[in-house]
């Protein structure tokens, strides 16, 4: 069956991103943002801006949504719960569920709530992405990677590669998604808390000194964790991030940074705060990671 109808959830950093893409190749109307009642009622009409441009696709509230082909999770993870009540309309029998959310817990909570066949796992990754003041900039549209968990059904990832192939969306389907979703994670932990924490950037963090050493040993805490949970992440996978974050734009900041300057919730608690959760289950050290949890929650 054919990707024919989107419904995107998030109309933030990599919701405009994906959803005003993909609504400039498909039929008029086959896109829409979809909110729950009361955000639409706040923020429905706002007049949001790509890369200096308008952003086109319809908003619509969960009550007058309908079923979908595909739903595009792009919120941060702190408002996944309410996310999947605005969801309840949207899926039909045969609804894909990509879902482009940090950490390694999304996907899980989508299938607890609507269960795996139509859940594949992903990552998007490499998008120099900023959303603040209501306009949305970028320059690299980075790639979504994908992959089935055990419980995807099997025409769920041969189908979105379609899809995404169609619409020219940067995408690869991953013969290890696992290793892929927990590598990122172990990034995340790193970067996007360190940033977080000391105001930091992919520079500073990536310079010798404090930032350094706080953003490595809160990735080799979380490899720590990830292995002892029984996935294949390595220390060459800790060198590979430590050297992608050194290859960008110095001044360039992740999403968790974003949230501190736009005065959000961040999402310490899928990052820190699955380290913890993990490292009590297995026994370990985690110092590095509690304080961070403590600085930015605090
Ligand atoms: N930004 C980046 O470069 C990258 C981000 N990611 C990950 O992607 C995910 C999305 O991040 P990002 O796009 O940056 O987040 P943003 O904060 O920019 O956007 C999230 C959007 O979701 C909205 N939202 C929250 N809950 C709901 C809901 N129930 N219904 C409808 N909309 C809702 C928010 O609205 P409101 O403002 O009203 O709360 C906001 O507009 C995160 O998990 C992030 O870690 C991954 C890779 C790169
Ligand atoms: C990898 C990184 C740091 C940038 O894409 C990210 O995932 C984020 O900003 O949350």
């Amino acid at each position: 069956m054919a990707i024919d109808t989107v419904a995107v959830i998030g109309r933030g950093a990599l919701g405009l991103l994906f959803g005003e893409w993909l609504g400039a190749r498909m039929a008029p109307g086959a896109v829409q943002f979809v909110m729950d009642d009361a955000r639409f009622a706040e923020k429905g009409a706002q007049r949001l801006l790509v890369n200096g441009e308008l952003a086109r696709v319809p908003v619509v509230p969960a009550s007058q949504a309908h079923p979908v082909d595909l739903v595009l999770l792009a919120i941060k993870t702190t408002g996944l719960e309410l996310a999947l009540d605005t969801m309840e309309g949207l899926m039909g029998p045969r609804t894909t569920v990509l879902s482009v959310c940090n950490g390694v817990t999304s996907e899980e909570r989508v299938a607890e709530r609507f269960g795996w066949q139509g859940v594949p796992l992903a990552v998007a990754q490499g998008m120099d992405a900023v959303f603040m003041g209501g306009e949305l900039t970028y320059r690299q549209r980075g790639e979504i990677r994908l992959g089935p968990a055990t419980g995807t059904a099997p025409w769920v990832v041969p189908e979105l590669d379609a899809f995404l192939t169609a619409m020219d969306v940067p995408h690869a389907v991953e013969e290890d998604i696992d290793h892929r979703l927990w590598t990122k994670w172990m990034l995340n932990v790193g970067v996007n808390q360190t940033c977080a924490a000391f105001g930091g950037t992919y520079g500073s963090v990536s310079a010798p000194g404090e930032q350094n050493r706080v953003f490595v040993g809160a990735m080799r805490e979380a490899l720590a964790c990830a292995r002892a949970e029984g996935h294949d992440v390595t220390e060459r996978d800790l060198m590979a991030m430590a050297q992608l974050m050194a290859s960008l734009t110095p001044d360039g900041i992740p999403s968790m940074a974003q949230d501190r300057l736009n005065g959000k919730r961040t999402e310490v608690e899928e990052f820190g705060g699955t380290v913890l959760r993990l490292a009590e289950r297995h026994g370990l050290l985690v110092p590095t990671n509690a304080w961070l949890v403590e600085r930015i929650e605090g």
